[in-house]
């Protein structure tokens, strides 16, 4: 177990959490449903602990410290066996805690960096030593300034020779703006969490439809298909056992599942940022996975062949 600066709920290196900050949830139970075996978390984080990598200065919240010991420990309690680990925002463009977990995951996860215009290809390779395989643009008001559309082209000239691809997360309100920069990136995109969509929208009406469209117009489009719980208006949340938590993103999650099963990913979102009315069992969000990916068949892919082929091929 980590040391006690870096413990649950701790915020270690002088820094104070976000007022309201939850953390995330301990003892999460075990799930009923059985991953495949060599399934990968494809979308989670650490943060900190800020005393060993301190928070950007830039960041939009400061968050309780979550180490790679504690998500190998979440890890090997679901029954994943790999991680695909996202650079968060609150490190801003220091990818040093990132980069710490990946060494010594053994080869057990990949990351996704975040890097500003001026990187070097020594930094990159440097990187990509690591088991970094993308870099992440965020479109999130919220979360990060925006950065002007040419240093991110810059940026995308300077991954496509290492076979990197682009992670983008946005609100499905913007997709409209950004649908023909996106459309022209020349390497595979990873859209995070459906575009987020409005679930009090139809999956039907013409929101959710532009981004069916983008998927179906752009083959080297693949989407996760993640974080219900942030998703979800009605709930019920999945914490005391429900196993029918979200049922409001369900039937986004499937159709998505249904109709592009080769370009679908699953993770936890461990240790779950900014959520600030509940934080969830995780073991009850693998319990959601058979509810969006009814088959073994869709689960396989999802969970193992999709993610194997992105990240290690
Ligand atoms: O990098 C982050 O800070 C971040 C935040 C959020 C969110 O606040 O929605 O979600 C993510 O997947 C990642």
């Amino acid at each position: 177990m980590p040391d006690t600066a870096s413990a649950h709920g701790g915020t270690s290196g002088g820094f104070t959490k976000t007022e309201g900050w939850l953390d995330w949830y301990d003892g999460p139970t075990s799930p009923t449903f059985r991953l495949p075996e060599g399934a990968v978390d494809a979308h989670c984080h650490v943060f900190g602990p800020g005393e060993r990598f301190p928070y950007a200065p830039e960041r939009k919240y400061t968050p309780c410290d979550a180490s790679a010991e504690q998500l190998f420990a979440l890890r090997d309690h679901l029954g994943f066996t790999r991680n695909v680990i996202v650079q968060a925002t609150c490190h801003g463009a220091d990818n040093r805690a990132l980069v710490d977990a990946l060494q010594r995951s053994e080869g057990r996860a990949r990351g996704v960096a975040t890097v500003r215009r001026d990187v070097t290809d020594h930094e990159l390779a440097d990187l990509h030593a690591a088991g970094v395989r993308g870099v992440r643009f965020n479109f999130v008001k919220r979360l990060v300034d925006r950065v002007p559309i040419d240093s991110l082209e810059e940026i995308v000239a300077k991954i496509a020779p290492l076979g990197w691809h682009v992670v983008i997360y946005f609100e499905a309100a913007d997709l409209p703006e950004l649908y023909d920069f996106f459309s022209g990136i020349p390497t595979d995109i990873v859209v995070d969490h459906m575009g987020r969509p409005d679930v009090t929208k139809d999956p039907d009406g013409p929101e959710f439809g532009l981004f069916l469209r983008f998927m179906r117009e752009n083959p080297r489009v693949w989407t996760k298909v993640t974080c219900p719980e942030r998703l979800s208006v009605t709930g019920p949340r999945a914490l005391d056992g429900e196993q029918q938590a979200y049922v409001d993103v369900v039937p986004f999650a499937r159709r998505v599942v249904e109709e592009f099963p080769d370009r679908v990913l699953w993770g936890t979102d461990w240790p779950h940022p900014n959520l600030t009315d509940h934080m969830p069992d995780d073991g009850l969000m693998v319990d959601y996975i058979p509810r969006i990916a009814t088959t073994p068949e869709l689960q396989r892919k999802m969970l193992v062949d999709n993610p194997s082929r992105l990240y290690w091929a």
